[in-house]
């Protein structure tokens, strides 16, 4: 957390989806003014708002409709799509079965990932493999969430080259070897509403304080509920409020990674907030944020929200850029050392330690 930002700022992506197909398009001014917006904001926040994205509202209200519709079928109708370790972690997840920081999460969920060709990836890869579990019931599922996944991973390409540019002037870091054939995670969540006590609502935790760990999320949440909450410097819990349209959008552990030195003795991914960030030729006293946020439903409604999350190539190997190394051999604490990640062995860790089976 960087700063003490009070709220979110909202940036109109239109400009970079305009011109991202050209490699000259730092150049435009209106790329320009978009990526100066996306590096204030990673710096600040770690999450944004993105309007002007060109997925239709319509699109993006139907598939937490259906997710709502889907979470309200009988118990034994959504078992039918149970998760579990055979078939690749993928499928449905009661309320309480994900866990956070050893703490039973107060949200049901449906976890998608991309689908691994058999072998790919080695035994690392055989965990997740499997098709995604779709319910039959409600009957267009799939296919509306097949189109939905399609325009998210298009739409976070787009943004990150625009968070490329902001990073080194080139629009491609994370494509090729880092990101090119990105993972992706989607999850399907719905967050039952509070129970009233004395008149007040029961704040019950729907997910527990945490950061993402892929590169980008992109937030679709209920338009009438406010929920998610991010964390600023002074430890205040800032709510992002419903923008109708809009993603809130938020940068992951991996793309922090590729930034800095990790201290072996975190167990997750997780970086030195105070290091100087130091990226390709540039020296810089911005650091961007992979920022703590949790979920608390306060609302007596049910909640909807549909997360998918853009990762980096199941087999990238993540560490701090060549340049950090350079300059921070032993961590620049001395105690730290560099710790490779390989990003798909880091995925398989979190799952199977994320569900009370
Ligand atoms: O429900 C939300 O608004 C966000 C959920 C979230 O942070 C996550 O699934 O990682
Ligand atoms: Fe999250």
């Amino acid at each position: 957390m960087a700063t003490d930002f009070k709220s979110l700022p909202v940036i109109d992506i239109s400009p970079l989806l305009l011109k991202c197909d050209d490699p000259d398009m730092a150049e435009d001014a209106g790329v320009a003014e978009v990526v100066r917006q996306l590096d204030r904001a990673c710096r600040d926040a770690g999450f944004f708002y993105v309007i002007g994205h060109g997925i239709s509202e319509d699109l993006i209200n139907r598939v937490r409709e259906i997710t709502r519709e889907f979470f309200k079928l009988p118990y034994e109708e959504k078992l039918k799509i149970k998760m579990t370790p055979a078939a690749g972690y993928r499928g449905y997840q009661r309320i309480g079965e994900n866990v956070t920081k050893g703490v039973p999460d107060i949200h049901e969920a449906i976890d998608c990932y991309k689908e691994l060709k058999q072998g790919e990836y080695g035994d690392t890869g055989k965990v997740m493999e499997g098709p995604n579990q779709w319910p039959e019931n409600p009957q267009e599922f799939k296919d509306l969430m097949e189109e939905y996944i399609k325009l998210c991973i298009d739409l976070s390409r787009k943004i990150l080259r625009g968070i490329s540019i902001a990073l080194c002037g080139s629009p491609y870091e994370f494509e090729g070897k880092m990101a090119g054939d990105p993972f992706w995670v989607m999850r399907l969540i719905g967050y039952p509403g509070a129970p009233f006590t004395n008149g007040k609502p029961e704040n019950d935790i729907g997910c527990g304080a945490h950061t993402d760990y892929g590169l980008l999320t992109l937030v679709n949440q209920d338009d009438d509920k406010t929920a998610l909450q991010v964390k600023n410097l002074s430890g205040d819990w800032i709510s992002a409020i419903p923008i109708p349209g809009s993603f809130v959008c938020n940068i992951g552990d991996m793309l922090k990674v590729l930034l800095f030195p990790l201290s072996p003795s975190l167990s997750r991914i997780a970086v030195d907030e105070n290091l100087v960030w130091n990226h390709m030729q540039i020296l810089s006293n911005g650091i961007y944020e992979s920022t703590l946020h949790r979920v608390i439903n306060s609302s007596p409604k049910y909640r909807v929200c549909v997360a998918f999350f853009y990762e980096t190539n199941f087999d990238a190997v993540v560490e701090p850029l060549d340049v950090c190394k350079q300059k921070y051999p032993a961590g620049r604490k001395g105690s730290q050392v560099f710790k490779r990640a390989v990003y798909g062995e880091h995925l398989v860790s979190k799952v199977q330690t994320n569900f009370a089976m």
